[in-house]
């Protein structure tokens, strides 16, 4: 493997020294890869490149490559890997995050603007408000199991708008089921950026099922036939209840009573992209409220700021509003220093490049593996000054709009271009009022043992897409007789 390749139009980036035939795969760690890939980022500058077997793969480490390549040259940075287990064996490939970039990308990009547009937003300020009360009410019943209740909540919320199921506790069986697909997606079918050897080897998927070897087929038949429960069923639900007169409005009824003129892949399209977005909520929503809770642990000062600002704006006997948030700089930027810190997809996702490109004079070569390396702005020295402390005063500090915008975490952790998330509009809401709430209305503080001694919690990642860490004891109680009112009512 040569490091200089299409010599006329200049060298690949540079990276981690690959060894023959193999490239760099020893250099990719299924866990928290987003460090070396921080180390790359440190020593090679703002691109760096490996392959794996001739696979190439980008790493955009600064925010200016990734704005140039991903938004600015959308037309050919957006398209998506067909990996052979992901998108064949295991039937994800009309997921929305691989599907290929084109028609059918758009037309799900479509359906989801139309769920998820910043205009139609406000619709649901209402079920937001009663899910994070629902939430608040739970923790306080038992905030040992802050993981469990997280997840309800977020279930929930992306149930109601997205299929008007209502959820009612942690079995249900919608719930179950997303809670097992989105573990086998992100920590086994697309665990180490989801290329297996039959993505080298496209032949390896005629192996006989006997076939020493061919185990990666048993366990892709068995994923495969939960995703496609995990696709059918909730849709299933929302076509029974509008037979019966019983639906809920919600994204999939209003699309499907609709008078628009369908499509003939209309269903097709609805019933992929509804899944997508129920299956994207969860794990982010989680992996962003536990940094909060950490973050506040290990700052209670900060928590501390905000509740006097709660205070003097909301008073004490009432919930925060969506009104509210204009007049509250400070949560504001409690919001936007958990979004910066957490990072909670540190790497995003692939992209694929679709022509060969060249950027400042090194070459990148057609079908790399493009990622927007998140962490690595997020953690950027000279855009967050103290980058790795939870500092929300570095959003209040007077500076001009191009600096605001260039320093706003939302223009970072949701990803870029044409395939930026399209939850970012509605998280925006949900995250920021559940936030609020909880700084309103619950004291949150390391737990304690028998003995009273305080207990750190230990901090560690095994999920390879989400930087979710692992459970940790909390103590959460309500702040006050006041709070506990306004959460029951
Ligand atoms: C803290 C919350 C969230 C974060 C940090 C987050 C972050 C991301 C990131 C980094 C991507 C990859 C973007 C890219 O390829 O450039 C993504 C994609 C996606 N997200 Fe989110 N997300 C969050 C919540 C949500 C929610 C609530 C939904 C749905 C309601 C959602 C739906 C999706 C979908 C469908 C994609 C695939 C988009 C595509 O490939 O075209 N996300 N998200």
């Amino acid at each position: 493997w040569q490091r200089k390749s299409k010599k006329s139009l200049g060298a690949l980036p540079p990276g981690p020294k690959p060894v023959p035939l193999l490239g760099n795969i020893l250099d990719l760690t299924a866990k928290e890869l987003w460090l070396p890939a921080m180390k790359w980022a440190k020593e090679f500058g703002s691109v760096t490149y490996l392959h794996v077997l001739g696979q190439g793969l980008v790493f955009l480490n600064s925010s200016e490559a990734a704005f140039d390549l991903l938004e600015r040259k959308g037309s050919t940075y957006s398209d998506k890997p067909y990996l052979v287990m992901v998108c064949e064996l295991c039937g994800c490939e009309n997921m929305v995050a691989f599907t290929p970039y084109g028609d059918q990308s758009r037309r799900q990009r479509k359906l989801l603007h139309r769920a998820f547009g910043t205009q139609v937003i406000p619709q649901y300020f209402p079920l937001i408000e009663s899910s994070t009360k629902a939430f608040l009410q739970r923790l306080l019943v038992d905030s040992s199991e802050w993981v469990k209740h997280t997840k309800l909540y977020a279930g929930s919320l992306t149930l109601s708008t997205v299929y008007g199921y209502e959820l009612r506790s942690s079995d249900d069986k919608f719930l179950k089921l997303a809670d097992e697909c989105v573990d086998i997606l992100s920590n086994r079918i697309a665990s180490g950026g989801g290329i297996w050897p039959v993505d080298i080897f496209p032949s390896l998927k005629k192996l006989p099922l006997w076939a020493p070897g061919s185990g990666f087929l048993h366990s892709a038949q068995k994923w495969k036939r939960k995703m496609e429960e995990f696709v059918d069923e909730p849709y299933k639900f929302v076509k029974t209840s509008l037979k019966s007169g019983t639906a809920k409005p919600s994204f999939c009824s209003t699309l499907l009573l609709d008078d628009e003129k369908k499509s003939e892949t209309f269903e097709f399209d609805l019933k992929w992209t509804a899944n997508s977005m129920y299956s994207a909520s969860i794990d982010t929503t989680l992996t962003a409220v536990s940094h909060f809770l950490l973050a506040i642990m290990q700052y209670p000062a900060e928590l501390a700021k905000a509740q006097k600002e709660i205070d003097s704006v909301v008073g004490s006997d009432r919930l925060p509003t969506f009104a509210d948030r204009p007049f509250l700089p400070y949560v504001e930027a409690m919001y936007k220093e958990t979004l910066r810190w957490a990072a909670p997809v540190p790497l995003s996702l692939p992209h694929r490049l679709m022509e060969d490109d060249v950027y400042n004079g090194m070459f990148i070569p057609k079908g790399s593996l493009i990622f927007g390396n998140i962490w690595a702005i997020v953690r950027d020295e000279k855009l967050y000054p103290n980058a790795h402390a939870f500092v929300p005063e570095r959003f209040l500090e007077e500076t001009d709009d191009v600096t605001k915008k260039k320093m706003d975490p939302k223009s970072y952790v949701f990803g870029f271009g044409r395939r930026r998330c399209p939850g970012a509009n509605l998280t925006d809401s949900s995250l920021w009022y559940l936030m609020v709430c909880m700084m309103a209305t619950l004291d949150i503080s390391k737990a304690t043992d028998d003995f009273g001694n305080l207990i750190e919690p230990k901090i560690d990642f095994n999920n390879s897409v989400f930087r979710i860490p692992d459970p940790f004891q909390v103590d959460i109680r309500p702040r006050s007789e006041q709070a506990l009112k306004a959460i029951s009512h």
